[in-house]
């Protein structure tokens, strides 16, 4: 049985006040940052950076994306916005990040920050989010950031076994294989995960900061000990317009420009992964039309060139139908990403039995990874990520860090390349913890 936990009657901080206004470009977003904990979801220098906790809200079970909308509805009930800029992401934001199964411990949790910055196209702006009962004096960059610590390396890096060690991993993909060839299911996306020892505490900007850097094209993010460059973004809504950008099929790249080239045309023809990119893409416009009028859904994938791996790619898009029963007036970003969690690229293809299968045979905890990680607005627009290319790092002992990576498993798979691939994607955290 699933528990719930919503705040308890009283404990969301009443009225809130909210305010935003425009701010001169602040620089880079992340250097904004202080240490500890902070909230990022940055893409191209683009985003939002927050920090600071005026409410925190834990969430558990089935329901998790339902609580998590039902208290943010509850603190919006009770707040006072002046939002002197209007764009996505000005007013009122929370952050949040949930586990990928309904039944894990990790469950999920919205953040609602004290403090955001943000930038859009050109303009950047700054968000205070207090409890004082009136809207005070203009805030200002140099007052909301105050004093920073330096950041700080995470020093020499080792690394061990995960839940599962290597040989073990090789083995449960060809049970899967065997499953898949015995008609269990047609996809499953089987993870993995690698602990890493740092010999200082992890300053999440250290490694928030190589992210961004290495990886300009993936949204760059960090919610509560999680954090990472995910190369897929779930759902964003903005003004009815929904998008998905769906990512199934992947090839390591070599380093050598022109091979990689020949590889990306090996991958946009390779059939086993157009049928994996097939079932995910299909998982995703399936779950999007129920809150479409319309949507479109390109023929032929793109490939998405990472400094790691190539990626088979497709942008979904949908038009939000203005009323859908049960929602009023549209689902939230987080209602959609909800719907569509999980999709076939971190879980499989039929959904129910490629989680039953992952459940029976993965032997990890995927916790928060693979899971919905992003954030959202007053009005319900947002951005939701999976989180992949990520890492959590342990609240109790931020030197201890454990990076997940996982692969889509089709009939055709052979256990030692998708070892070497999930390899591949645990590159860019590995890489965003060294000292270089
Ligand atoms: C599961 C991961 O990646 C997913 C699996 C992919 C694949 O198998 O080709 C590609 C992108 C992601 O949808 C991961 O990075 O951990």
């Amino acid at each position: 049985m699933s528990t719930l936990t919503t705040p308890a009657a009283g404990a969301v901080p009443r009225p809130l006040v909210v305010r935003t206004v425009a701010i001169d470009d602040p620089g880079d977003l992340l250097a904004l940052l202080p240490d500890g904990a902070p909230l990022a979801w940055v893409r191209r220098g683009d985003g939002i950076v927050g920090w600071g906790e005026v409410l925190r809200v834990p969430v558990r079970g089935p329901d998790r994306f339902a609580a998590a909308e039902d208290a943010w509805h509850e603190v919006l009930a009770h707040a006072i916005v002046r939002d002197e800029v209007d764009l996505p992401g000005t007013g009122p934001v929370a952050f949040g990040s949930f586990a990928f199964d309904e039944d894990s411990p990790a469950g999920g949790v919205v953040v609602i920050p004290r403090v955001v910055v943000g930038r859009r196209g050109g303009q950047a702006w700054l968000t205070t989010i207090d409890t004082g009962a009136t809207i005070g004096a203009t805030p200002t960059l140099a007052t909301a950031v105050g004093e920073r610590a330096p950041v700080t390396a995470p020093g020499p890096v080792s690394y061990s076994d995960g839940a599962v060690d290597d040989a073990g991993w090789r083995d449960v993909v060809t049970r899967c294989v065997a499953a898949i060839r015995a008609g269990e299911v047609e996809k499953v996306v089987l993870a993995r995960d690698v602990r890493a020892h740092a010999a200082e505490p992890v300053d999440a900007r250290w490694v928030l900061g190589r992210l961004a850097g290495g990886y300009p094209s993936c949204w760059t993010f960090s919610v509560d000990g999680m954090l990472g460059a995910t190369p897929e973004l779930l759902v964003r809504s903005d003004k009815g317009l929904v998008t998905s950008r769906v990512l199934a099929g992947t090839i390591r790249r070599t380093g050598d420009d022109a091979a990689d080239l020949t590889r990306a045309a090996i991958l946009a023809h390779s059939s086993k992964d157009l049928e994996e990119h097939e079932y995910a893409v299909t998982s995703v416009a399936d779950s999007l039309a129920p809150f479409c009028s319309s949507t479109n859904v390109p023929d032929v994938p793109f490939v998405l060139h990472l400094p790691n791996v190539l990626h088979l790619a497709s942008d979904v898009t949908g038009v939000l139908r203005a009323a859908v029963a049960g929602h009023s007036p549209a689902p939230s970003s987080l209602a959609l990403a909800a719907a569509l969690h999980p999709t076939a690229a971190v879980c499989g293809t039929p959904t129910a039995a490629a989680r039953a299968l992952i459940a029976r045979v993965e032997g990890l905890e995927r916790a928060r990874y693979a899971g919905p990680v992003g954030w959202f607005g007053a009005d319900g627009d947002g951005e939701w990520g999976i989180a992949l290319r990520c890492a959590e790092i342990d609240a109790a002992d931020p030197r201890e860090i454990r990076l997940f990576a996982g692969c889509g498993i089709v009939s055709a798979s052979d256990p030692e390349s998708e070892l070497a691939e999930s390899e591949a994607k645990l590159v860019p955290m590995r890489q965003a913890l060294a000292t270089d």
